[in-house]
């Protein structure tokens, strides 16, 4: 097998799957990692009590029938959501928001290399008008990726003119995928939440969108989650992509946080480099998270 990931529950429960008898300590150990690995009180409950009373229905003693039953609820829990993109329509659209640093540009750079990488056609509309360091940011990942990318005319232009502009060239020039960055901060959440409306008001004049995809960082959790909540509250958020889970160690983010909002986590990015953005695949995803 392959190196074990950062987040992986492996090394906290080799004690646990090692030992010689299920007993009060495995319940114990299993619960502290659970919470240690941030699935929070509530899930981390549930869990241990759905593997306790499976022990005791099968009647089993072996720790590795722990392991099993966990790598088991945790895929059939990831999987209660459909994680699949939704990117059939032509152009189609896709709105990425999320609050300021939690690897926006860089999961735009990565996702329209991985869009490439199908051999899609892809622009970039930079939305996020208001610093022009970070429109040139979004401008060389645009290029790394093979990426086209529509610019504000001028510093501070309206995003949603921009995002207009990005969807009317992509349907000029046939491209099949359009990306709009968006700003993550603005004085006021009211404000912020207000031009994400006008944005996705003035792209339906051209093409359905197809997806809003949220940007979570892994290493801030549950608080990430918590400043996210406007976004969820009202942006219409069709996906989640969690970030930064490379060096994180709550693997129970990715759960919890679909528990919580109802959204499938449908990309994940495990490193800064353009390469490093994949689908989610909860199969794959419990067998690493369970070690
Ligand atoms: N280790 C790691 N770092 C990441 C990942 N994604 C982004 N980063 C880093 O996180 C930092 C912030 O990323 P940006 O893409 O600039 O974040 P942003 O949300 O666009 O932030 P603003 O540009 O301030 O709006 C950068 O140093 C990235 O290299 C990831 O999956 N893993």
């Amino acid at each position: 097998m392959a190196e074990r990931a950062s987040w992986s529950l492996g090394a906290a429960l080799r004690g646990v799957f090692g030992a010689k008898t299920i007993d009060d300590d495995t319940w114990d150990d299993l619960e502290t990692a659970l919470i240690t690995a941030d699935f929070g009180p509530d899930l981390t409950e549930q869990i241990v009590a759905e593997i306790r009373a499976n022990v005791e229905k099968y009647r089993t003693t072996d720790p590795k029938d722990v392991q099993r039953m966990l790598r088991e609820t945790l895929e059939e829990r990831l999987s209660r959501l459909d994680s699949t993109l939704t990117l059939s329509e032509r152009p189609a659209v896709v709105l990425v928001v999320g609050v300021n640093g939690v690897g926006k540009t860089t999961t735009i750079g990565k996702f329209a290399r991985f869009l490439r990488t199908y051999d899609r056609s892809v622009v970039v509309g930079a939305a996020d008008t208001f610093r022009a360091a970070a429109v040139d940011q979004l401008a060389t990942w645009a290029e790394r990726a093979g990426a086209e990318i529509v610019r504000p005319e001028r510093e501070g232009q309206d995003p949603a003119s921009v995002a207009f502009q990005t969807v009317d060239k992509a349907k000029r020039d046939g491209t099949e995928i359009v990306i709009i960055d968006t700003a993550g901060r603005l004085q006021t959440k009211g404000g912020l939440m207000d031009e994400l409306g006008k944005i996705r008001r003035v792209v339906e004049k051209l093409a359905p969108v197809s997806e809003v995809l949220l940007v979570l960082d892994a290493t801030t959790g549950q608080n990430g989650l918590a400043q996210a909540e406007a976004f969820i509250q009202h942006a219409g958020v069709t996906g989640l992509v969690i970030t930064k889970l490379d060096g994180s160690a709550k693997g129970g983010f990715v759960l919890s946080v679909q528990e919580k909002t109802g959204i499938p986590i449908k990309l994940i990015g495990q490193g800064e480099g353009i390469g490093d953005l994949t689908g989610f695949t909860p199969h794959v995803f419990a067998q690493k998270l369970v070690g």
